[in-house]
């Protein structure tokens, strides 16, 4: 038997495992059941599960020195299909170069851009929306370099928004700038394009819905456990004092019980980037010396655990636009609300049917720009961004004004320099890690998030915004002023990665080899988001699932499954 914590990658895991009758697997997730949840099946109301509410673990960050010491929330889905329950929906799988460039790191081929096509593929299961047609003007995705008859669902926008017109004439007319990309999940990913998405006929495909949809979740070889909060894991020494991992140790009552149950093959840890280096730490596993400090029994000395964290660090943006149809209209009129709801209750048409974003830009920083006379630059190669544009039609959160429409239009940091950690401050398993992200302090980052701001407000001068936008975000035109705004706005894209980086199998860094086992020990791997030694150029479910399809493969290579 496996043990697998679930979440976006650990969902995808225990189904390939189980496609054996023979092997079984129970996946323990901590929260709580993602059915009949409308603002996670309701693409449109993503952005109201969290930070916050019941389904996110509602972590926050430490100070973050360089945005004015503000803590930030730190949001993880706290329910089956993990944070991929309650995302935006946005799938990238970053550029090929990021991906060589992991092969490369790692020494392992099979990391490859050319080499994960077949996982590519598994995953993926592109469908149409039945309400827009996309061949018109002209096709806005390449049907060749997309997977039809993967698991998890991925479509084009479903409901035309005010601004798509304005968009795309914006990129024809300034195109030298803001060249067209028919699809950025080529590999090619520089340009404007339209926003793909997990999202199957007009409901959120998540790791969940899709992975441990009802077709799977007949298996009898597959177990899931809600409410199993993990706790530690367990292991004897060998002869050769080497540490072979075995049993999970978890509580269904917030401590108050402790239960055990021991895995004959192998225990996979996909609690995702706070958690998986949270549980290792409180296993024993990290620097010896800090636990010790701590009153925790080290057992393995390795120090990369919960170093290494990377978040893409973005502002928001928000114009005030004469339309009266953005997603705050959700939340300012209840009329319009019940009306749309009852809609996509019945068909599965409407606005509900879209996540928040419409289009996205992959852009890079002129070659010559004086930042490289001090850093070098961090992208790995020509035809991956520097940074990013996130366009919204609005957003729907818990905290939308009570007047106003707004045209969000989000800048992000997209292969950040800065670099922080996940630790623990207390030998409770049950206390929150302690994150601290570093945001912004790298004044690489500073420097291209303010670019970024600059290059969107230059995306926005073109005519056709003229009579759309009321008034910007911010009067800031100097790089002080910038800067000022940027550190008063600036939080996390909730994108992190690294806490459990993959790295070649001799190398002292880094927590996993190549196959993605926890070096030096026996037993136990980790398959999630933590194990990305630098952050793809991506928003981080795309890649995160590539990871696991891949590594299902490895698990089974490993114990001779099918
Ligand atoms: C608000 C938000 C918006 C996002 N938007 C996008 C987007 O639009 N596009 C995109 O590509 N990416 C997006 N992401 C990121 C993306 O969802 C994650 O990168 C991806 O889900 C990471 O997968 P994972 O398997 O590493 O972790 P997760 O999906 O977070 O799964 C970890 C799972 O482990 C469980 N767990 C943790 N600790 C324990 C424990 N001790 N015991 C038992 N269970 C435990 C958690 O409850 C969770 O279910 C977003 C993330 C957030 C939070």
């Amino acid at each position: 038997m496996f043990i697998c914590i679930a979440g976006a990658a650990g969902a995808v895991v225990a189904n390939r495992l189980t496609e054996d009758p023979k092997v079984s697997v129970l996946l323990l997730e901590a929260g709580g059941s993602n059915e009949n949840i409308l603002d996670s099946e309701a693409p449109a109301f993503a952005g109201l599960m969290a930070p916050g509410t019941s389904w996110d673990w509602n972590f926050t960050s430490t100070p973050q020195a360089a945005i004015n010491n503000r803590s930030v929330a730190a949001a993880r889905g706290f329910l089956l299909g993990g944070s991929t329950s309650l995302n935006f929906m946005v799938y990238t799988r970053g550029s090929a170069e990021d991906w060589d460039r992991y092969a490369s790191i790692t020494g392992d081929r099979g990391w490859s851009w050319d080499s994960l096509q077949p996982y590519i593929r598994k995953n993926e299961h592109f469908v149409s929306q039945p309400s827009t047609k996309h061949a018109d003007p002209e096709p806005q995705f390449n049907p060749k370099v997309h997977g039809f008859n993967g698991i998890n669902a991925v479509s084009l926008e479903g409901f035309p928004k005010d601004i798509n017109e304005r968009v795309i004439r914006t990129v024809q007319e300034r195109s030298a700038e803001f060249p067209f990309n028919q699809d950025m999940n080529s590999g090619k990913q520089l340009g404007v394009g339209w926003v793909q998405a997990t999202v199957d006929k007009g409901v959120r495909s998540s790791s969940a819905t899709s992975y441990l949809g009802p077709r799977f979740m007949k298996r009898p070889n597959l177990h899931v456990l809600l409410n199993a909060r993990v706790t530690r894991v367990h292991g004897n020494r060998s002869n050769r004092g080497r540490m072979a991992f075995n049993s999970v140790e978890f509580t269904q009552d917030a401590g108050g019980t402790s239960h055990t149950v021991t895995a004959s093959k192998e225990i996979i840890l996909s609690a995702g980037v706070f958690m998986t280096p949270h549980i290792l730490l409180h296993s024993g596993v990290g620097d010896s010396a800090s636990l010790k400090e701590l009153g925790i029994n080290a057992v393995h000395h390795l120090p990369s655990v919960g170093r290494n964290l990377r978040e893409q660090p973005s502002t928001r943006n928000q114009w005030l636009v004469t339309s009266k149809m953005t997603q705050e209209t959700f939340a300012q009129n209840a009329t319009f609300f019940s009306e749309q709801v009852d809609t996509w209750q019945r068909t599965k048409t409407g606005p509900l049917v879209d996540p928040p974003n419409s289009f996205l830009a992959w852009l890079r920083l002129p070659r010559d720009s004086s930042i490289f006379k001090r850093f070098h630059d961090p992208t790995p190669g020509p035809h991956t961004a520097h940074f990013e544009f996130i366009i919204a039609n609005g957003l729907l959160s818990r905290a939308v004004p009570a007047t106003g429409n707004f045209l969000r239009f989000g800048t992000a940091v997209v292969q950040p320099m800065s670099v922080g950690s996940v630790t623990i401050n207390s030998t409770n398993p049950l206390d929150h890690p302690v994150i601290n992200y570093n945001l912004l302090t790298s004044e690489y980052d500073l420097f291209v998030l303010r670019e970024a701001f600059r290059q969107s407000n230059r995306f926005l001068s073109h005519p056709v915004w003229k009579d759309y936008l009321i008034s910007p975000p911010t009067n800031a035109t100097t790089d002080d002023e910038i800067n000022a705004y940027i550190r008063a706005n600036a939080g996390p894209m909730n994108h992190p990665i690294g806490t459990a980086a993959m790295s070649a199998k001799h190398a002292k860094d880094g927590v996993v080899d190549p196959h993605l086992k926890v070096k030096g020990v026996d037993g136990l791997r980790v398959v999630d988001a933590s194990i990305f030694p630098i952050t793809p150029t991506a928003h981080t479910q795309a890649p995160t699932y590539i990871v696991a399809e891949r590594a299902a493969d490895l698990i089974k290579a490993s114990w001779g499954l099918k």
